[in-house]
């Protein structure tokens, strides 16, 4: 048999889902990577005779024990986080402009920042440093909106090809009710959407793929939504948009689209809902509107940090997962002031916790499930469920090396400690400290 060329294995603890209620902690592990593909080519657990497998192993593979095993030591190996809504101009406002709800919020501080990115320096600024940010915090995949603007989306594209994350990457279309310093025409909106899907598929990078995206219903006409539809259709694309965050928004397109069932029958009416389609929020949902996401299989981004730093409310959870509705987990970076998935994780958890307080029946979320919603949850919505979200054999390698250990690291481990223990701490008291290593594809990032 051709030996293959080459294979990294990882040896220690692997942590991941294969259900929503339950992590798999897997001690003395070895994980097997190809390094031709970065994929995923054995996960072996419980072994007692670690030389044994790997002479066995030899047979098959061309191995160099002193550079293609990983030996994990303490550390542990889980899948990197999937973002799966981020707004990357926002981040230089991350932190900042925290006191407004969403379209005061839009008004004063977003549309401002955001118009800054037809200055090709600033960003560049931005987006490199966006990407190391989430890169340096486990983050492998990030479905990010970038601006109005052309040639600063070409640019994000590009930081991220080069940085070797994965993502998706929508230039933002708006060509009404915006400042007169921030929206574009219909025909420039399309034009621009359409050179930037072409441009993006051209560079042939599997791992980085555009994403059609008009920045909600009041910001686009009808014109402009019914070609991004088509556009979408034709070119095969992901949908990205944001649908019922707030109260105000929800008034507001009632008032735009009277005869219109609903805020999400105008996505659907403008074929913008579809298997392809990543809805953040979603929070103020009649029965009927989740039974129509389900209907057209299409999936929620639950931005749980930035619901509570808008105040736009608390989604429920529970509701949309047993509506069997794919959701992921968004850091909503900037109404989310946070870059780390694992601090949404966190808001996730409390989120659900206040459906609990009015509820006592209500099942709020754990942080297992929690766990699975910012991995597997997340592979789902983004359609990359064959491709990425857990150790499954075949799967692409994303993932990072956690060092519960690191000096002056977030917490504290003690001697009666379990794997289980350690790994909760690790989502309740972790950052990005603790990330010693990231892997997407199976190549090493340079953090
Ligand atoms: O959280 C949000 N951030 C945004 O940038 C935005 N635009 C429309 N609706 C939005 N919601
Ligand atoms: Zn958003």
């Amino acid at each position: 048999m051709m030996k293959l060329e080459k294979l990294k294995i990882f040896k220690g603890t692997v942590i991941h889902s294969l259900k929503i209620d339950h992590v798999e902690i897997l001690p003395n592990s070895l994980l097997g990577v190809n390094g031709n593909n970065g994929k995923i080519e054995f996960l072996k657990s419980n072994i007692n005779d670690f030389e044994g497998e790997l002479l066995s192993l030899e047979k098959d593979y061309q191995i160099d024990k002193n550079q293609d095993i990983v030996d994990l030591g303490n550390k542990f190996i889980i899948p990197g986080f999937i973002d799966t809504h981020a707004h990357a101009p926002q981040y230089h406002n991350a932190g900042t402009g925290t006191d407004l709800p969403l379209l005061k919020w839009l008004e004063k501080y977003t549309f401002p920042v955001e118009s800054r990115f037809k200055d090709l320096e600033f960003a560049k600024n931005v987006y490199s440093k966006v990407v190391d940010r989430m890169l340096k915090n486990g983050t492998t995949t990030v479905c990010y909106y970038a601006t109005l603007h052309l040639p600063a989306s070409k640019l994000l594209a590009d930081i991220v090809g080069q940085r070797g994350q994965r993502a998706f990457i929508g230039k933002v279309c708006m060509d009404r009710h915006s400042p007169d310093h921030y929206v574009e025409s219909t025909a420039d909106s399309i034009k621009d959407t359409r050179e930037f899907v072409d441009t993006i598929l051209a560079a042939g990078n599997p791992l980085v793929q555009p994403i059609v995206t008009p920045r909600f219903a009041p910001s686009c006409t009808d014109e402009l939504m019914t070609q991004l539809g088509q556009l979408a259709q034709e070119k095969n694309t992901m949908i990205q948009s944001h649908l019922s965050e707030n109260l105000d928004e929800v008034a507001w397109v009632k008032s735009l689209y009277p005869t219109l069932p609903s805020y999400t029958h105008v996505y659907k009416h403008f074929n913008l809902l579809n298997n392809k389609t990543i809805m953040a929020h979603a929070i103020h949902l009649s029965d009927s509107e989740i039974s129509l996401i389900k209907q057209c299989e299409a999936g929620i981004s639950h931005c749980p940090t930035s619901n509570f730093t808008l105040s736009s409310g608390c989604l429920d959870t529970r509701k949309i997962l047993e509506a069997g509705v794919k959701l992921g987990l968004g850091t909503d970076v900037s109404g989310g002031f946070h870059p780390s998935i694992l601090y949404v994780i966190k808001d996730a958890i409390k989120s659900s916790n206040h459906h609990h307080f009015n509820n006592a029946q209500y099942k709020p979320l754990s942080f297992e499930e929690a766990f699975y919603l910012a991995t597997v949850g997340g592979s789902q919505v983004c359609g990359l469920q064959d491709t990425i979200g857990n150790f499954l054999v075949g799967k692409e390698f994303d993932a990072q090396i956690i060092d519960p250990y690191v000096a002056n690291g977030p917490f504290d481990v003690f001697e009666a400690d379990s794997l289980k223990d350690i790994f909760q701490k690790f989502i309740f008291l972790g950052d990005d400290r603790n990330v010693s290593d990231v892997y997407v594809k199976g190549n090493k990032i340079d953090l």
